[in-house]
């Protein structure tokens, strides 16, 4: 069976076909592509320049792969989004059109879930966590219960678009990634903000802060040095949050960023420290390619996804989790719920004793030195004071009975028998929507209050974990910990349980400005949306 795969989200003009045997759609077998990319004259991406581009070259990629299929296309996949309206909408009539002449099916295809899908089929994993960083977006997804759930994503720009604005800024010509990597290679580190919540992370604070150390006259290679050391370290840490959280232990890279060899180093160091698998993409299948559409559609295709041609509008803000998800089986990310002794949480190495717990945040070797060193004293002092005010502030939480800065190391009285995740209810997400209130009328900023992160004893509801916790009265900060909840609740409940507990957990948090900052979390879940 021959799938033809058309790609044209932004700048890549590419065609593909992959030939497979419908009787082993998930076979390794390499599809043929053809790409043609846009180079912008000067400045970024142009829509309309990149739509001109497309429109001018999509009939030649399309004819060299018909050239390479040799034999009949038995159905076309196409993007659908998510990408520039104006290119979505050429590939979307070309494909349409060809559909049409051939007389065969029409599969429309997320690009996102592509790049996805392109790394468990190169990989062979079941169920991983998989890290999309591409040019427009930044986001984790796991499967879980018929759906790609964004496990967390940039609340500002994609990762390719951060550092293209930096190379703009100091003149380089599109695309800055690769120009970027080949300056850090001369580079020493300087401090830049570090902004992660949770699994979800903003680069706005850090991009400002690069182009200034620039125009401050911090040497360029310096710049871009830092930039790849504090970026992709948040990556990958978010990545380990991910696999934490869900118990996951594959992880897939995609997205162009992905070509980057110190990103690929770092996320191979977090997997191999911890027992995890990684898998990248070779370079061709990591960039905007229609390979990855190709042998996506020709799973939907095996799977009867196909699409009417009155139905197949494109959609320049596809999300992944709209997807429904029927080509695959219903193993979910696993949710471990067993207690063992010794954990190995995302950050910290934490056993736990009949009456105390040691948490021991240990050097992470994907991290450069000098910012591994300021992240774990940072937290390990934010979470020794916040956890103790918490618990004045009426939260509970564990005692903490000693503090070890230069060892990074807290003991903490134990609590609970087990976490939120192994028992959601209504009543208890109700309970964590009460304690946040409190908190954030007390000024108190959580940041990282995951299901994972509530612990429970008969009727009390503890938190703990307050490494990423700070102090803030802002509206912003106090939603993105709402947020922050409920990303954890629906990445690993099914979806009525989820809806039951988040209604809940709103109900829970009443006090005051409980309505600003729950009309401020719809506003944040909007925003995640791709530009
Ligand atoms: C929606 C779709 O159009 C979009 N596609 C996209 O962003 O192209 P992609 O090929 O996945 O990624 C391009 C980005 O990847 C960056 N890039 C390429 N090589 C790089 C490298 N060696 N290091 C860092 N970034 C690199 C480029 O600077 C650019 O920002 C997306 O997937 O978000
Ligand atoms: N005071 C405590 N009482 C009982 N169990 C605890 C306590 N502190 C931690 N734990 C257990 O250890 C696990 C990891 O702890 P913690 O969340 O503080 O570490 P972490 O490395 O920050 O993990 P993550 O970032 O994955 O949430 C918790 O999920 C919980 O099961
Ligand atoms: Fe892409």
């Amino acid at each position: 069976m021959r799938i033809l795969g058309i790609e044209g989200t932004a700048w890549a003009a590419s065609a593909a076909v992959y030939r497979f045997d419908p009787a082993a759609p998930d076979a390794d077998a390499d599809p043929f592509i053809e790409t043609d990319a846009y180079q912008p004259e000067s400045g970024g991406i142009h829509p309309r320049e990149a739509a001109e581009h497309m429109g001018e070259a999509i009939p030649a990629v399309i004819e060299a792969a018909l050239d390479a299929a040799d034999g009949p296309i038995d159905a076309v996949a196409f993007s659908r989004g998510p990408g520039l309206g104006p290119c979505l909408r050429i590939v979307g009539t070309a494909a349409r059109a060809l559909a049409g002449t051939l007389d065969v099916p029409l599969i429309g295809v997320n690009h996102m879930v592509a790049h996805l899908e392109i790394g468990r089929h190169g990989s062979g994993f079941d169920s991983p966590v998989c890290l999309n960083a591409s040019g427009a977006n930044a986001h984790l997804l796991g499967y879980h219960d018929g759906r790609y759930r964004v496990l967390g994503e940039t609340m500002d720009t994609g990762v390719g678009n951060a550092l293209d604005k930096f190379t703009r800024h100091v003149g380089w010509s599109h695309p800055g990634g690769p120009k970027v990597e080949a300056a850090a290679a001369d580079g020493e580190y300087v401090d830049l903000p570090y902004v992660v919540k949770g699994m979800d992370f903003s680069f706005s604070g850090l991009m400002s802060a690069a182009k200034d150390a620039y125009d401050e006259g911090t040497p360029v290679e310096d710049v871009c040095f830092s930039l790849q050391e504090t970026i992709f370290a948040m990556l990958t840490e978010v990545a380990e949050r991910a696999l934490s959280l869900t118990g996951a232990d594959e992880l897939v890279l995609g997205g162009g960023v992905g070509q980057n060899a110190r990103l690929r180093e770092m996320l191979s160091t977090m997997c191999a420290d911890r027992d995890a698998e990684f898998y990248a993409p070779e370079p061709r299948f990591l960039r905007d390619n229609a390979g990855m559409i190709a042998v996506l559609g020709a799973k939907m295709y095996a799977a009867g996804a196909t699409v009417d041609i009155e139905d197949s509008a494109v959609d320049p803000n596809f999300r992944p989790d709209e997807v429904a998800v029927t080509w695959r089986d219903g193993e979910s990310v696993a949710i471990d719920p067993v207690e063992r002794p010794e954990r190995q949480g995302a950050e910290a190495v934490v056993t736990v004793g009949d009456e105390r717990v040691t948490k021991r945040r240990l050097p992470k070797a994907y991290r450069h030195p000098a910012l591994d060193e300021r992240l774990r004293r940072e937290r390990t002092v934010a979470e020794a004071r916040l956890t103790s005010e918490a618990r004045r502030r009426g939260v509970p939480t564990p005692v903490v009975r000693d503090v070890d800065v230069p060892a990074a190391t807290l003991t903490f009285d134990r609590v609970g028998d087990r976490d939120l995740a192994a028992a959601l209810t209504p009543a208890r997400a109700r309970v964590v929507g009460d304690h946040l209130a409190t908190l954030h009328d007390a000024g108190i900023v959580h940041g990282d209050p995951t299901v994972r992160n509530v612990r429970l004893d008969g009727d009390r509801v503890f938190l703990i974990d307050f490494g990423l916790g700070y102090h803030s009265g802002h509206v912003e900060d106090h939603a993105m910990d709402c947020h922050v909840f409920e990303g954890s609740v629906r990445g690993t409940a099914t979806e009525s349980a989820a809806d039951a507990a988040l209604a809940a957990f709103e109900e829970g948090y009443a006090g005051r400005g409980a309505d600003a900052v729950l009309s401020r979390l719809r506003d944040v879940e909007g925003r995640g949306r791709y530009r």
